[in-house]
């Protein structure tokens, strides 16, 4: 499989009026973190649970360099016994694939305690807030020592430290085994993904190292802001051969989009004075992932 760990092709599934997958062609690298990216409903559990072996494609190839015993899945909405104990929901875990927990448990105990549960292994998880099922339900994968782990979704039911504290462990996963996460938060995906996938309406857009998505998706972009007739430096920037796109946004700012940095950087300036509007604020837009993904699949900011 030369290097890919997860590799689809062609991947089909059905649901009717347009939902589901549509011919995706994932290749998820060995080790590292992969960031499977895309709005609510676009096909993310659907493709990680058949990756995860509890869903089945209708057409298409599914190629593993990995044991299926060596894969495990948190899905996005975790649920247990409410009676059982944290410590009993992970050492459920390791039974049902016939392991042991460890001297003294050793196994569970540090499964919770990577995600900061170790203070409640003893309480039932019927108490659990949704941020706390959300990590045990990370535990329970994680306990496993997994070669690949398939996060749906891990940080959506938590808090902004919670998700950071998830995305901390996640990066630190990535470093010693594979992990494949989905998110409709770009900025999380951006913060721990080596490689991204984008996936929107059942089809993988694009995939391929965050960085090089950038680079050629995104076009450098300024935001300014003038005093003066906005509307002719509006105008007069469409029809320069260097401008590829000018958005006039809802808070009277101008986002310009040029070909390249140098030009837009050498021009810009002598534009604005041209038209006689004076320059109040010109900043360069940070490209992100979320740039990426605008500019993919059509949307606006
Ligand atoms: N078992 C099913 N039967 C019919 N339609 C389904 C089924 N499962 C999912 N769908 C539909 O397929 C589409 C993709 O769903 P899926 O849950 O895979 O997307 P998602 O990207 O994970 O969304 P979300 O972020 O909201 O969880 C949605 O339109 C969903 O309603």
């Amino acid at each position: 499989m030369n290097g890919v760990l997860v590799r689809t092709e062609c991947l089909v599934r059905d649901y009717g009026n347009g939902a589901g997958l549509h011919g995706v062609d994932l290749a998820v690298p060995h080790g590292g973190v992969y960031g499977l990216v895309g709005p609510n409903g676009a096909g993310k559990t659907t493709l990680l649970s058949i990756l995860a072996g509890l869903r089945r494609a209708d057409a298409g190839r599914l190629d593993l360099a990995v044991g299926r015993d060596r894969i495990a899945m948190c899905p996005d909405t975790p649920q247990f016994e409410p009676w059982l104990t944290a410590a009993e929901v992970v050492g459920q875990s390791l039974g049902l694939v016939g392991r042991d927990a460890g001297p003294d448990g050793t196994r569970i105990a540090d499964a919770l305690a990577d995600l900061g549960l170790a203070n409640a292994a003893n309480r039932r998880v019927g108490g659990f807030s949704r941020g706390m099922t959300q990590r045990l339900g990370l535990a329970v994968a994680l306990v496993l020592d997994p070669e690949l782990l398939i996060l749906d979704e891990p940080t959506s039911a938590l808090d902004p430290v919670g998700r950071a504290e998830v995305l901390t462990l996640v990066a630190r996963l990535g470093r010693t085994r594979t992990v494949i996460f989905s998110s409709h938060i770009l900025g999380d995906v951006q913060r721990v993904a080596d490689t991204v996938g984008i996936l929107a309406r059942g089809r993988l857009l694009r995939q391929g190292p965050v960085g090089e998505l950038i680079e050629q998706f995104v076009r450098p972009t300024w935001e300014l802001r003038v005093r003066g007739d906005a509307d002719r430096l509006c105008e007069f920037l469409h029809a320069q051969n260097w401008v590829t796109a000018v958005h006039a946004r809802h808070d009277g700012a101008l986002r310009v989009e040029a070909t390249d940095r140098d030009t837009g950087e050498r021009h810009l300036p002598a534009a604005i004075s041209a038209t006689g509007a004076a320059l109040v604020d010109l900043n360069p837009v940070d490209a992100d992932l979320e740039s990426v993904f605008l500019a993919l699949t059509g949307a606006t900011a």
